[in-house]
C-alpha cells in the first residue's frame, strides 16, 4: 500500500479524551474514530489489525472443532421472553420496535438465538457434540463506556455455543474451548491467565475468565506467579482426548488464580510471599458451562441412545476482538508508539523512501515494494514527501515490526537500512540481502 494513496489520519497531538495509552495510540494512529458514545468506526489501519486478530481466533476455534456461522445483530424479544432473560440485561439491553411495532432488541449475546437454531433441526444425540460460533457485533448500553474500544457499547464478539448429551460430555466441550483460548491468546502475543469467575446474566456455575495482566486493566486479579511459565498446548493437541484435555485444564487450574469477585484471601495467603502475584488485568475472554439453563425453557432436546428425550447440556464461550486490539497495545508499546506482534501487525514492513524524486531511491523502493509483496508480505510504502523526522516518527508510532529505510547515500552503495521496531536494532544490508531476510 502506498502511503500517499492510503487513508491513515495520524493525529500529531495526544487527544485529551484518551485516558489510557491504548486509547491514545489508537486515536493518534488513525485506527479508530468515535462516532458516538461507545460506538466506533474501525478505520483502515485498525481494520487490518482487527481482521488479523479475528483470523487467529477463527483458526483456533476451527482447530477445536467449532463450526462457524453468522447470526443477525437484531433479535426478536419473544426468544428472550421464552428463556426468561428479557429483563436480565436491564438498561444495558437496547430495545427497539420495527414498523409493525414488534418488540426487538440489538443482541448483547446469542444464547437464545443459537438454541432456537439448534432446536429447529437437531433431534438425535448422534448429531452431538456440536459447537457453533460466529464473530458478530453486539450491543450493551454500558452506563460508562470508556477507554476507547476496551469497553464500548457496540463491540465485536466471538461467541461460541456447545451442545452435548450429558454434563460430562459438556465439560469435555468446555475443555476444548479452554485449550483453544490458551492457544489463541498466546498466538496474539499475550499471556492470558484463566481464573474462576462469576457468571452474571449468562448463568451457570462453572466459568473462567481469561485475564491478561496490564496496569490499566479494570479487573483486580490475584494468582500464583508460576502461570507465566506454563507451556501452551501445542497445535497438534488431540482435541478428542477427554483425559488429555482434562489434564491440561487441571494443570492450568491447579494453582491459585481469581478475580476480585472470587478472591479468597486466606487461600492466597498460603502461597509463599515470593510466588504471589496481584495485579490489574483485562478480561479478554470468558467461558461458561450452564447445563440446561436455556435448553429447558426453550425445549432443546435430542433422542438419546436409550430412546428417551434428553435436554441438551450447553456452554457458551466469548472472546472480545475489539477489546483484544487495545489489550495487545497495553501489553506491547513504548514511548514512541505501538509495537505490534508480527502475528497481528497491520503491515509486515514499512519501506521508507527518504528522498522521493531521487531516481535511485525511487527505483530501490519500487523494487523492494514489489519483491516483498510478491513474496506475500503486507507492505506499507512511505512514498510521501514528509520530512525524515516525520517519516520515522510515523513508522515508530504505527508499530510495524520492520522498517526498511532507503536513504540516498546507502542506496547509492546498493544498500538499505533495516530497523527492528521492537529492539531498535539496525543493520545495513544490500538490497538483495534485505529482500532475502524479509521473505
Ligand atoms: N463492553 C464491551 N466492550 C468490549 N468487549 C466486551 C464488552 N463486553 C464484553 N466484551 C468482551 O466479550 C467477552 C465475552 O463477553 S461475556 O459477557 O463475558 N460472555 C458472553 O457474552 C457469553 N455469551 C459468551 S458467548 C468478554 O470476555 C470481553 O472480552
Amino acid at each position: 500500500m502506498r502511503l500517499s494513496r492510503y487513508f491513515m489520519p495520524i493525529l500529531k497531538e495526544n487527544p485529551k479524551e484518551a485516558e489510557i495509552v491504548s486509547h491514545r495510540l489508537m486515536l493518534r494512529t488513525g485506527m479508530i474514530r468515535q462516532q458516538s458514545q461507545g460506538i466506533y468506526s474501525w478505520l483502515p489501519l485498525g481494520k487490518r489489525v482487527l481482521d488479523k486478530v479475528n483470523a487467529i481466533i477463527r483458526e483456533e476455534q476451527n482447530r477445536a472443532g467449532a463450526i462457524e456461522l453468522s447470526m443477525p445483530t437484531l433479535q426478536s424479544a419473544e426468544l428472550w421472553q421464552e428463556s426468561g432473560r428479557y429483563e436480565d440485561y436491564g438498561k444495558e439491553m437496547l430495545r427497539i420496535r420495527d414498523r409493525q411495532d414488534r418488540p426487538m432488541l440489538y443482541g448483547p449475546t446469542n444464547e437464545e438465538m443459537i438454541t432456537d437454531i439448534f432446536r429447529s433441526s437437531v433431534k438425535s444425540y448422534k448429531s452431538l457434540p456440536l459447537n457453533l460460533y460466529h464473530i458478530q457485533l453486539k450491543f450493551r448500553d454500558e452506563i460508562r463506556p470508556r477507554f476507547g474500544t476496551m469497553r464500548s457499547r457496540e463491540f465485536l464478539m466471538k461467541d461460541a455455543y456447545s451442545f452435548d448429551l450429558t454434563q460430562a460430555d459438556a465439560i469435555h466441550s468446555y475443555n476444548k474451548m479452554f485449550v483453544a483460548y490458551l492457544r489463541t491468546f498466546d498466538r496474539l502475543g499475550l499471556r492470558a491467565i484463566p481464573m474462576r469467575a462469576d457468571t452474571g446474566p449468562i448463568g451457570g456455575n462453572h466459568s473462567h475468565e481469561f485475564i491478561i495482566l496490564a496496569d490499566t486493566g479494570e479487573s483486580e486479579v490475584y494468582c500464583h506467579k508460576s502461570f507465566v511459565d506454563f507451556d501452551i498446548p501445542a497445535a497438534d493437541t488431540d482435541f478428542d482426548s477427554v483425559d488429555g484435555l482434562q489434564s491440561v485444564f487441571d494443570k492450568w487450574t491447579s494453582v491459585y488464580a481469581a478475580t476480585s469477585e472470587m478472591h479468597d484471601e486466606a487461600a492466597f495467603g498460603t502461597i509463599p510471599e515470593g510466588d504471589r502475584l496481584s495485579a490489574r488485568g483485562i478480561e479478554v475472554g470468558h467461558i461458561f458451562y450452564f447445563g440446561t439453563k436455556y435448553s429447558e425453557p426453550m425445549g432443546a432436546k435430542v433422542q438419546g441412545p436409550d430412546g428417551k428425550e434428553h435436554l441438551v447440556h450447553m456452554g457458551s464461550y466469548g472472546i472480545g476482538p475489539t477489546r483484544l486490539v487495545p489489550a495487545i497495545i497495553e501489553a506491547s508499546h513504548d514511548e514512541n508508539g505501538i509495537i505490534w506482534p508480527a502475528s497481528v501487525a497491520p503491515f509486515d514492513a514499512v519501506v521508507i523512501n527518504m528522498k522521493p524524486g531521487d531516481e535511485a531511491c525511487d527505483t530501490t523502493c519500487d523494487r523492494l515494494y514489489v519483491a516483498l509483496q510478491n513474496a506475500g508480505k503486507d507492505v506499507l510504502y512511505d512514498d510521501t514527501d514528509d520530512r525524515a523526522g516525520t517519516k520515522f516518527a510515523t513508522a515508530d508510532l504505527i508499530g510495524v515490526p520492520v522498517q526498511v529505510i532507503a536513504g540516498p547515500r546507502a542506496v547509492a552503495a546498493g544498500e538499505v537500512e533495516l530497523k527492528d521496531r521492537k529492539t531498535g536494532a539496525r543493520e545495513t544490508l544490500t538490497i538483495e540481502a534485505a529482500i532475502n531476510k524479509l521473505t
